[in-house]
């Protein structure tokens, strides 16, 4: 399987929660490294640009007002098939519906407070990526 790069966030539920390092251990047990990280409380505008692809839909508002609720952590994530990889360890969408063990199913409250976000492909991954890291602060490993 291929090295790939994904993008995850670790959304203001989980950073209030006190749970980056648990989450991080997840990643880090499963052959995820994390290669650029970094902590900010993102404005309206780039919690819009972000999720732009959802701007019809009736939870647009909603989502935008949780992300920028509270301090984000953001980082890329290197490993074989990670992108895949990274959604397994995440679980669903609506944590009520997430298998046990997952960081859903352990850490979210509910659809909107969901503890991460997570690229869902190569092409998602390449542009959220750059939206958050220039190439340059990005260390392979
Ligand atoms: N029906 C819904 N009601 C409220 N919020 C929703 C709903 N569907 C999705 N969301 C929110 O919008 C985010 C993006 O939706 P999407 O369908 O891309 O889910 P996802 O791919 O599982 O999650 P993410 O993109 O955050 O990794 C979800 O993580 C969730 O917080």
């Amino acid at each position: 399987m291929a090295v790939e790069r994904t993008l995850s966030i670790i959304k203001p539920d989980a950073v209030a929660k006190n749970v980056i390092g648990k989450i991080y251990s997840r990643f880090e047990m499963n052959g995820l490294k994390i290669v650029a990280a970094r902590m900010t409380h993102l404005s309206r505008i780039e919690a819009e640009g972000f999720y732009a692809v959802h701007k019809e839909r009736p939870f647009f508002k909603d989502l935008v007002d949780f992300m920028i609720s509270g301090p984000v952590m953001i980082q890329v994530l290197e490993g074989e098939g990670a992108i895949a990889k990274n959604r397994d360890l995440m679980g669903a969408t609506d944590p009520k519906k997430a298998a046990p063990g997952t960081i859903r199913a352990d850490f979210a409250e509910s659809i909107d407070a969901n503890a991460v976000h997570g690229s869902d492909a190569p092409e998602t991954a390449a542009v959220e990526i750059a939206y958050y890291f220039p190439a340059l602060n990005i260390y392979s490993r």
